[in-house]
């Protein structure tokens, strides 16, 4: 679909990933041949480390995919990444006028939200709760995509539904594994593996039980074994002591 075809419909913002992959270094891939149209609300879910907050930061532009390409991503983006800087030593209101002057006001979303903190506190001296108010009040001035990293995360029940309210109508990419947003579309990351091939497999239940490992298929006398990237190490140790040979292991 060309750009002028992008489905906006009733939404303001819209993007695109196209192929999307992304590796840290000459680590495993986290992400993989990832295509998905964003338009209205995406839910993010998956494990820890599946990748969430990797792609998060890829459809806000704050990180390049390894592979792949993000297209359409319109101007006006606003991000609340997981872990807000906690050393800011701006007040409140002199950081929100500080957002105000690169992209519009936002009071209103910290009156929304039941912001309870001092404006004129550093925010460093803020609690979670209202960092993340302040976080999200930053996030809100931007017009077109939200992109917002376990945004509930300390929020208040009032809160909560004020933002759930807010979400509304508006094109966002949230990671949020509690479950708020159950009228989204939701996008489930299984994180990227590794496959182990074995050319001798032996103990294939107790590989099976290991940590880590998603799937073990029997190959002739070996085994295709597909493992999370975190754990690969202490599988391939294992099954080594269980007597298995190693055929390739690949990410
Ligand atoms: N800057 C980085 N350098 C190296 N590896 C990274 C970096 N950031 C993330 N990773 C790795 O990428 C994988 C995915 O991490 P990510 O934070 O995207 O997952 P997540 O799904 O958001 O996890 P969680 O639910 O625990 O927050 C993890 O294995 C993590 O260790």
């Amino acid at each position: 679909m060309s750009r002028r075809e992008a489905p906006r419909g009733r939404y303001l913002g819209f993007v695109r990933l196209l192929g999307v992959g992304k590796r840290y270094g000459r680590g495993p891939w986290v992400l993989r041949d990832l295509s998905l149209d964003v338009s209205g609300l995406v839910v993010l879910t998956g494990g820890n480390g599946s990748g969430k907050s990797t792609l998060l930061r890829i459809v806000a532009g704050v990180t390049c995919p390894t592979e792949g390409r993000v297209v359409d991503r319109p101007a006006s983006v606003g991000y609340v990444p997981e872990r807000f800087p906690s050393d800011v030593r701006m007040s409140v209101r002199d950081y929100l006028r500080h957002m105000s002057a690169i992209r519009g006001a936002s009071g209103e979303v910290l009156e929304r939200l039941g912001f309870r903190g001092s404006m004129t506190a550093p925010m460093a001296t803020l609690s979670k709760g209202n960092t993340q108010k302040v976080a999200l009040a930053q996030a809100f001035a931007a017009t077109d995509l939200l992109v917002l990293d376990e945004p509930f995360s300390g929020l208040d029940t009032a809160a909560s539904v004020a933002l759930v309210e807010m979400l509304a109508e508006r094109t966002a990419v949230v990671a949020d594994h509690e479950g708020h947003l159950p009228s989204a579309q939701v996008v489930s990351l299984s994180g990227a593996h590794v496959t182990i091939e074995f050319s001798r497999a032996s103990g294939l239940g107790e590989l099976s039980d290991l940590d880590g490992v998603r799937s073990v298929e029997p190959r002739g006398t070996g085994a295709r074994v597909l493992v999370e990237p975190a754990h690969s190490d202490t599988v391939l140790a294992e099954a080594l002591r269980l007597g298995c040979s190693v055929r390739s292991v690949r990410s």
